[in-house]
């Protein structure tokens, strides 16, 4: 790194309503839902469905989900995504001997990336390393955070040299962080129970068309059940949250987790790998309605496994991403 450059690390993760009421949830989802990334249907169409129907129906529902997993600061997204960014910044600051700038930023919401930015600069950063808090590439989230970096920086004068981390599904200490996880929770609960990993769906066509999601989703999969000795019985890979009435990747989670209890399967953990986070899909959508879907098919017993937020593994792990991301400006 020559005298005048310095760098500085940008996470960036998906976004939230700044609070738990229907026309903050409205504005959230207007953003989210208008950006083609994320539903790329023809505008024309998709305009007059989002607001008219979805802007109508869904956010005063999605607004009470919201006020079950509220935290005293803020959205669990935030706190949690807030929390890692200061271990990390803590942790990295010790290992390199000085203060290096981190900043979090949400690609729909606050806070904005121009903010985050902003701040980067004040703090003389020229060079920025852009972490999406992703573990499994997609079009529909990671390309997303970098489309709404780019957008920021368009008149941008002082454009920065940029480091875009693509993602993490098979890193180590990533699959050693979910293992070990995985771990504490049977000893916890004095019994080692069947595994569902499930991780948030995105529409098949879209896998079809290029999107490496899916297949980075079972690259997680495989390395976490071999790295836990699973045998191929002991261990299910599914998909949650589908949005909208086309194909989403298979197998669904509620409808397989409806079979398990006649065949057998009535005590199991479910994971979430694809969630760095918590959030309202992890906090509400699989622990309570996941659960009670399963109980309700003769389940006994439902335990999620919370993602790894701001545990040791996890900032150990952006450690290494940044290290390992940063080289070429620290080295040489
Ligand atoms: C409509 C299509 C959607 C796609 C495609 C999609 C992909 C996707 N999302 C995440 C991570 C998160 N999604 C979250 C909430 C959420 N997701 C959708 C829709 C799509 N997601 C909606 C409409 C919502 C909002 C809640 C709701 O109305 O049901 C969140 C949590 C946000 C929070 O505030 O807690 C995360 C995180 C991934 C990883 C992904 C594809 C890989
Ligand atoms: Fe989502
Ligand atoms: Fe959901």
């Amino acid at each position: 790194m020559n005298n005048t450059s310095k760098y500085g690390v940008l996470m960036m993760n998906l976004g939230t309503p700044d609070a738990p009421q229907t026309s903050d949830v409205r504005r959230y989802l207007r953003e989210f839902l208008s950006d083609g990334r994320v539903v790329d249907l023809n505008p024309l169409l998709w305009k007059p469905i989002l607001n008219l129907v979805i802007l109508t129906i869904r956010p005063p529902k999605v607004a009470k989900v919201y006020q079950q997993v509220w935290m005293d600061e803020g959205s669990p997204l935030l706190v949690l995504s807030q929390r890692l960014k200061n271990s990390v910044k803590k942790a990295l600051a010790e290992k390199v001997g000085h203060d290096v700038p981190v900043e979090l930023a949400m690609t729909y919401g606050n806070p904005s990336v121009e903010k985050a930015a902003n701040a980067l600069r004040e703090q003389g950063v020229t060079n920025i390393l852009v972490m999406p808090m992703y573990p499994q590439f997609s079009a529909t989230t990671t390309a997303a955070a970098y489309d709404r970096l780019m957008a920021s920086l368009k008149r941008c004068p002082h454009w920065p040299a940029l480091q875009l981390l693509h993602d993490y599904a098979d890193h180590p200490l990533y699959i050693q962080g979910l293992a070990n996880a995985v771990r504490k929770q049977w000893e916890t609960q004095g019994e080692k129970r069947h595994l569902v990993l499930s991780y948030h769906g995105i529409p098949k066509r879209y896998v079809t068309n290029g999107d490496p999601y899916s297949r980075r989703c079972h690259t997680t999969s495989k390395l976490l059940a071999e790295a836990l000795e699973l045998n191929e019985d002991e261990w299910t890979h599914v998909y949650q949250s589908r949005f909208g009435r086309e194909e989403w990747l298979k197998p669904y989670a509620d409808q397989t987790l409806k079979t398990f209890p006649s065949k057998g399967i009535k005590r199991i953990n479910v994971i979430s790998p694809a969630f760095s986070i918590d959030c309202i899909e992890t906090l509400e959508e699989i622990t309570f309605e996941l659960g009670d879907e399963f109980k309700h098919s003769g389940g006994e017993a439902f335990d999620y496994i919370p993602a790894l937020n701001d545990s040791d593994d996890q900032v150990a792990l952006y450690l290494d991403l940044i290290e390992q991301n940063t080289k070429q400006w620290t080295q040489g």
